[in-house]
């Protein structure tokens, strides 16, 4: 496999979660989600290197937290901007040189398992542009600024998008920088890699790779954790009897 760099998005301010701070500081379960979504990729052998994007207010808070749960593959804390676009340029400008193939993955998606990521790393490798999505479960209507209904898509042609996505380095940095130069913004990495026209593959997800946007994200996020411990002692105890 190229040698794969992750950058980690976590500048966002998480307005919609309402917190005081940034949401990535909140705890779930024993630590704070930011630290979750470092460890997976911490943990998976396709990964050479990590750079966290944080805001100013947050650097030092990212480095203690890198520093507290020993991510030894973290070579960067780099400041982001404004947009999670500009966020995730700039940490991708900071992977080393060496780094072919970049994987973006949100601090504030904390639940995949390494096995879903290491799946995926494997299947990606095949395309210059891949990205993790689920089938729709909502039917989607695209609705104008009154109110007014303009269509309703087929529900199968339809996928909600997460992260990661995986691409090759040179591709998404054309991307962002034809991007900046055009004015574009997207609210994921993939639309920069379309907007240049280029493909981009969808590949198997997660229903538990949820993103922690509002307080029921943390709910959801707190029993599907529960659950998975509630298994591994289950089997534990079926084991020793
Ligand atoms: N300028 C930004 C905005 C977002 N992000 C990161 O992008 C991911 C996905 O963004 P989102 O869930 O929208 O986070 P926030 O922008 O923090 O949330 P909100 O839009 O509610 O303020 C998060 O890990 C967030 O920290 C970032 O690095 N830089
Ligand atoms: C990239 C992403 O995770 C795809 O769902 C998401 O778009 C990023 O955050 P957003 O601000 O909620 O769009």
């Amino acid at each position: 496999m190229a040698s794969l760099g992750v950058v980690i998005p976590a500048a966002g301010q998480g307005k919609r979660m309402g917190a005081s701070g940034n949401k990535l500081f909140l705890m779930l379960a024993d630590r704070p989600i930011l630290a979750h979504s470092l460890k997976l990729f911490e943990d998976s052998s396709n990964v050479s290197e990590i750079v966290v994007v944080g805001s100013a207010e947050d650097l030092p808070k990212i480095k203690e937290l890198v520093s507290k749960y020993q991510f030894t593959k973290v070579s960067h804390v780099t400041l982001g901007g404004k947009e999670r676009q500009e966020s995730v340029y700039a940490g991708v400008r900071a992977l080393s040189p060496a780094i072919q193939r970049v994987a973006v993955h949100d601090g504030a998606r904390p639940l995949l398992t390494l096995d879903q990521l290491n799946r995926f790393f494997t299947e990606a490798e095949k395309y210059r542009a891949a990205i993790m999505v689920v089938p729709v479960k909502d039917t989607i209507k695209r609705v104008d600024e009154e109110g007014q209904v303009l269509e309703t898509p087929p529900r199968e042609s339809l996928r909600a998008v997460q992260t990661p996505q995986v691409f090759e380095r040179e591709l998404l940095e054309l991307a962002h920088r034809r991007c900046i130069d055009e004015g574009f913004l997207g609210t994921d990495d993939a639309s920069l890699v379309e907007w240049l026209g280029e493909p981009v593959h969808v590949l198997e997800g997660s229903l538990e790779n949820i993103k922690m946007t509002t307080p029921e994200d943390l709910w959801l996020a707190e029993s599907i954790l529960k659950k998975r411990s509630d298994r591994v002692r289950s089997k534990i105890g079926s084991e020793k009897n």
